[in-house]
């Protein structure tokens, strides 16, 4: 369980997030949708404890950061490690060493080359690897599909599915809805760093259609085509 009361933060006099408050429970995954700018990755760096904030952040396993897997939209690598190297360290900060590292590169990197020199999708496959084998009990995963290839989309939707049966807790962020309807429990909404609304499964075609019709407006109809 994951549990957020009246979180509020602030850069300078720019409040972005206002007040919020959601329960995270085990076996479930939850999308956390908003426009860019929303509020989505400050809320991911408050849980994971990069950013200091108001209110209160409670973990069944505590500290938190300790049991977080957290992927970031633009992971960083230092310049001379290779992919093998930054998995391993990683892993023994749970203390998992010995791993057989071959058989679970399970998105067949380059794992003896510098992880700096990769792709910006494979580093975001390096870092996803990294935290699967790290054994977490929380991920966070913040825009995990985006510019990673379909065959890995495809990979990446089935761990998602897979840690939800391992009865973790999952955070996504996407901006493309039907990542989320195939994943998610419960889906979040923020818009300027406010909770506007909370949706379950049942729900989701309601939401993805309500959304349409707010993002879209009258847009397209004023260019005349
Ligand atoms: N380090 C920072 N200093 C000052 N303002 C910041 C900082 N980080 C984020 N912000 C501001 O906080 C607000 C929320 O940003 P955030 O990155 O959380 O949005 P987001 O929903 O993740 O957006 P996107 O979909 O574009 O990734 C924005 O107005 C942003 O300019």
């Amino acid at each position: 369980m994951i549990k957020i009361n009246g979180l509020s933060k602030s850069y300078g006099k720019n409040e972005v997030l206002k007040n919020i408050s959601m329960m995270f429970s085990k076996g479930k995954v939850y999308g956390i949708v908003g426009e860019n700018g929303a509020g989505k990755t400050t809320l991911f760096r408050c849980i994971a404890g990069l950013e200091s904030y108001n209110g209160e952040i409670i973990s069944e396993h505590s500290p938190l950061k300790n049991h977080l897997g957290l992927l970031l939209t633009d992971p960083f690598f230092f310049s001379k490690i290779t992919g093998k190297e930054y998995i391993r360290l990683l892993c023994n900060a749970r203390d998992k060493s010995n791993l057989e590292l071959e058989s679970k590169n399970i998105f067949d990197l380059p794992l003896n080359q510098y992880a700096s020199t990769y792709s910006t999708g494979m580093k975001k496959k390096l870092a996803i690897t990294a935290i699967l084998l790290q054994e977490n009990e929380y991920f966070i995963l913040d825009e995990p599909f985006n510019g990673v290839d379909i065959q890995s989309n495809i990979i990446l939707i089935e761990i998602i599915l897979k840690l939800k049966e391992l009865n973790k807790i999952v955070l996504i962020s996407s901006h493309i809805f039907s990542t989320l309807s195939d994943t998610c429990d419960e889906i979040h909404l923020l818009r300027k760093g406010e909770q506007i609304k909370s949706v379950q499964k049942s729900e989701f075609k309601h939401l993805e259609q309500e959304m349409k019709e707010i993002t879209i407006g009258n847009r397209i109809d004023k260019l005349e085509l």
